[in-house]
């Protein structure tokens, strides 16, 4: 046991999918893992471990914002020899040519958060995608027929943004579409010697003002999750 993860030595994977919602943690366990077996339940953050075409896997999930993502990342790779991440979020939309339901692939996170001011102060640090994972993942998407953007993405740490300009800044920049986590799960990755990548569907859009219905929302995050499976064990 770690101090918010109740699983026993042994029981976590050394692949994980993490899905910001426990909820998401369990439907995903239950629709695609053989066997899953619920692992952690500690504060209701659910992981659950089970096999995916005979492989083990861990699906957990890390709740919303960087503070949070970095507790459980923290864990799972320091006390439970974790070597590969990959983050299943949903997230806005920043540019005209990202659609609603399209996959976006986050090359690198930009944000304003700890990860880059508080660590490295003056220097502006870059956190970047495992390139094995992530050109794995563009494959099964594009195998499959998905739209998918792979590029910049803005991890913010405010879902109720003060600061419009920044989100326009944002989208001058290229940066295809903006959430909440995968500047800190890259670098902490990167300081881990770990394995990590976003693979996010676009569940609105910030410039249309579209969002996906909760039907929708459940057919296009399977497609993400088949897809991260398949990188993660590719
Ligand atoms: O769908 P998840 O993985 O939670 O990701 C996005 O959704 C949450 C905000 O609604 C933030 O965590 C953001 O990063
Ligand atoms: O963080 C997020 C996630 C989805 N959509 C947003 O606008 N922000």
């Amino acid at each position: 046991m770690s101090i918010h993860i109740g699983a026993q030595p042994g029981e976590i994977a050394e692949t994980v999918l993490l899905p910001g919602d426990p909820m998401r943690a369990k439907w995903a366990a239950e629709t695609f893992l053989d066997r899953p077996a619920c692992v952690n339940r500690v504060r209701g953050m659910l992981g659950y471990t089970g096999t995916w075409q005979g492989q083990r896997i861990t699906i957990h999930g890390t709740g919303m914002g960087m503070p949070s993502l970095s507790i459980y990342v923290n864990e799972l790779i320091r006390d439970y020899g974790v070597k590969t991440l990959i983050r299943i979020g949903s997230t806005g939309a920043m540019q005209r040519e990202v659609a609603l339901h399209d996959l976006v692939l986050a090359m690198t996170a930009s944000t304003l958060s700890t990860p880059s001011s508080g660590i490295f102060r003056e220097l502006n640090f870059a956190p970047c995608a495992d390139w094995g994972l992530l050109e794995a993942a563009h494959r099964a998407a594009v195998s499959r027929g998905r739209p998918v953007h792979v590029g910049g993405i803005y991890s913010s740490d405010a879902f109720y943004d003060e600061r419009p300009d920044l989100n326009e800044a944002m989208t001058r920049h290229g940066i295809l579409a903006v959430e909440m986590e995968t500047a800190e799960l890259y670098t902490l990755a990167a300081r881990h010697g770990a394995r990590a990548l976003s693979v996010l569907t676009v569940s609105d859009h910030l410039l249309t003002g579209a969002a996906m219905s909760s039907q929708e929302r459940e057919t296009g995050f399977a497609a993400m999750v088949e897809i991260a499976l398949e990188a993660a064990l590719s």
